[in-house]
């Protein structure tokens, strides 16, 4: 792969206006922001280059709106945090490429930063269609003067503010990007073995895909969270109203043969946490996987489960973790995933958690950061970067 351009190389940017990519994609609800953590780690590089005197204008994504405004998704709360965390003050654009958005972009005076309202309320954004991305990335691109990819948690998305806007201008890789795209290319490049990748969460479809390719490099793969029950289905068991993947089970008996036959160590639940509704107070109780009643659904791993994952990792020497065990933002579904936190803190393997919910939830549960070896904005970037795919937001940034 050859080299990320710096910002050094965009040459003086005082007085000129900078379009920079972030990932502020954090948890909101009711406009209380969850977890800080990608806005946090979004600071340096918009403060450096506001240090250095220039405009920077920050564009986003939050949640997945389809293609229009909806409230519940707008930027705006993050733009106030995100003014605490830089120590200056963040002008908001209530659209992104429309008249609100080229007026707070002219306004800007040297070392002032404005963010601008959710990438995604234009469909032009998300397109498939190289012509409807490259018209909004035209007009994205038509605000600024150089371009700064720093969104890590977004590079595997050939998004237009991903993608296209950099071929439309000077760009230079953030430092964020420049340092999670270090800290993984260690597990590419002879991770400590056994290797093991243990994966949950929510986005089971994106995440499925990464599996065909990891089974040709690690020694064991653990799933848990929303991902096991296409899994446990596919084997052949009941898994009442739990998250399914329907249309992926063929792929996934795929990946099960291919496993066996590869000698991967494939690890999934032997019990769950089976509750009546998706809810925080809803009544539970611990069933075998193989027997979820038809009616209740799999919040979370089970007692013997988390016991049979921290085991399967205990004497590993590399890990990495992308997607939440259980639904964890409720406590009552959270002990999977403290058991999979807790078991990567207590070994001595070089230990990455990546994706926002994942870090959110090991924040959330009091567990000390230091206890990884890096803890990655990215889930799914970083799951397509381990997999030795070229990611359209890295390869856009390179020389
Ligand atoms: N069994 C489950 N059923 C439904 N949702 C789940 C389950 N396990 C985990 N989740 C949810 O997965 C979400 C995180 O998934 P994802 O976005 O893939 O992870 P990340 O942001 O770390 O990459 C969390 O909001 C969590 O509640
Ligand atoms: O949250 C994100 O990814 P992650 O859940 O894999 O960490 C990124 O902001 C990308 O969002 P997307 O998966 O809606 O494109």
């Amino acid at each position: 792969m050859s080299t990320l351009r710096t910002i050094d190389e965009l040459g003086d940017v005082r007085g000129k206006r900078v379009l920079v990519r972030s990932d502020l994609n954090v948890p909101l609800a009711d406009g209380v922001i969850g977890d800080d953590g990608r806005i946090r780690a979004s600071v340096p590089t918009i403060n450096e280059l506001a240090d250095q005197g220039a405009r920077v204008i920050v564009c986003a994504h939050l949640g997945r709106p389809k293609g229009s405004p909806q409230p519940e998704f707008s930027l705006k709360p993050v733009a106030a945090r995100l003014g605490e965390l830089l120590g200056r003050e963040v002008r908001f654009a209530t659209d992104t490429v429309g008249d609100d958005a080229k007026a707070t972009a002219l306004a800007l005076a040297d070392g002032e930063v404005a963010l601008l309202e959710n990438l995604r309320f234009n469909a032009g954004e998300t397109s498939k269609d190289d012509a409807e991305r490259g018209e909004f990335a035209d007009a994205l691109a038509g605000l600024a003067e150089l371009y700064v990819g720093d969104g890590f948690g977004a590079v595997h998305r050939k998004h237009a503010s991903v993608y296209d806007v950099p071929q439309r201008l000077p760009h230079a890789a953030g430092g964020l990007v420049a340092a999670e795209v270090e800290v993984l290319k260690k597990l590419t490049e002879s991770p400590a073995r056994p290797y093991a990748v243990v994966l949950g969460g929510a986005k089971v479809s994106d995440k499925l895909g990464v599996i065909a390719n990891l089974l040709g490099k690690v020694d064991r793969l653990l799933i848990g969270g929303g991902m096991a029950y296409t899994f446990l289905k596919a084997q052949g068991h009941e898994v009442g109203n739990s998250l399914l993947q329907e249309d992926q089970l063929d792929q996934v008996r795929g990946f099960i043969e291919e496993a066996a036959k590869r000698d991967v160590e494939l690890v999934l639940p032997v019990d769950v946490l089976a509750a009546t509704e998706f809810a925080a107070d809803a009544p539970h109780e611990v069933v075998e996987a193989t027997a979820i009643p038809a009616d209740r659904e799999g919040l979370d791993i089970g007692p013997r489960s988390r016991e049979l994952f921290a085991g399967r990792l205990a004497d590993a020497r590399t890990v990495f973790w992308n997607g939440p065990m259980g639904v964890f933002e409720f406590d009552a579904f959270a002990g999977g995933t403290r058991a999979v936190a807790e078991a990567l803190i207590a070994s001595e393997a070089f230990s990455v958690v990546g994706g926002g919910d994942s870090a959110a939830a090991v924040r959330k549960l009091g567990l000390p950061e230091d206890g990884f070896s890096h803890i990655s904005t990215g889930g799914g970037a970083s799951l397509e970067y381990l997999e030795g795919k070229t990611l359209p937001g890295l390869a856009a940034l390179e020389d």
